[in-house]
């Protein structure tokens, strides 16, 4: 059967999931939370929200939804991640605690809590790869970098060089690698979609 909208997990265990489904929704998808096994069959795409990602990795486990998102993305279904969603999809996570859950999705090297904790939470304007219409304004909170990229994972998005960025200038914001999309900030908190139509069409386009 043909669907004329794709359907689009959000894990639902903690975070804004909400507001990843409403973007979702916006960008011309069909959301549906995932908090079961088989649920994660009746998706095209996955969405792993902010919030706490030793909370999340946890609950994943009692959960028992680790080890098939980790097959199922493994397998090519399409993720996006952001800020806490970005440290789980990725390989390896600097500063996590030694408990934490690696989805191993992105070939990326994450380090948590990153900005420091002066700068907690901040937002800016990003140039960002692939987004049409002007830059990208991005909210950070408590946000992770990415220190380190394997190939063929495209940089997406960066802190500017703006001469106050300190040791974050430069940094590495957004990626993707294949279907699999991260952000260390929260496109799905400023009302702009075009982040999520992004991950849409990679879903649309996953074979
Ligand atoms: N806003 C967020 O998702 C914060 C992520 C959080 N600092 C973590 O390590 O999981």
């Amino acid at each position: 059967m043909s669907r004329t909208r794709p359907v689009v997990g959000v894990l639902a265990l903690q975070g804004d999931v909400r507001e990843h489904a409403a973007m979702l929704e916006r960008a011309g998808a069909r959301a549906l939370p995932v908090r079961r096994p088989r649920e994660l069959s009746e998706v095209d795409g996955i969405v792993l929200p902010g919030g706490e990602s030793t909370t999340m990795s946890r609950l994943l486990d009692s959960f028992e939804l680790l080890e098939p998102l980790r097959e199922r993305i493994a397998d090519g279904l399409p993720a996006f991640g952001s800020c806490a969603g970005m440290i789980l999809l990725a390989k390896q996570a600097l500063d996590g605690r030694p408990d934490q859950h690696q989805l191993d999705a992105l070939d990326i090297v994450v380090r948590r809590n990153a900005f420091g904790r002066q700068v907690d939470s901040f937002e800016g304007d990003l140039e960002f790869t692939g987004v049409d219409g002007g830059p990208v304004h991005a909210v950070f909170i408590r946000a992770p970098w990415v220190e380190k990229t394997g190939d063929g994972v495209e940089v997406l998005a960066r802190i500017p060089d703006s001469g106050e960025a300190g040791a974050a200038a430069d940094r590495i914001v957004a990626v993707r690698q294949a279907a699999v999309l991260a952000t260390a900030f929260h496109p799905e908190l400023t009302g702009d979609e075009r982040v999520h139509r992004m991950f849409v069409r990679l879903v649309e386009d996953a074979p």
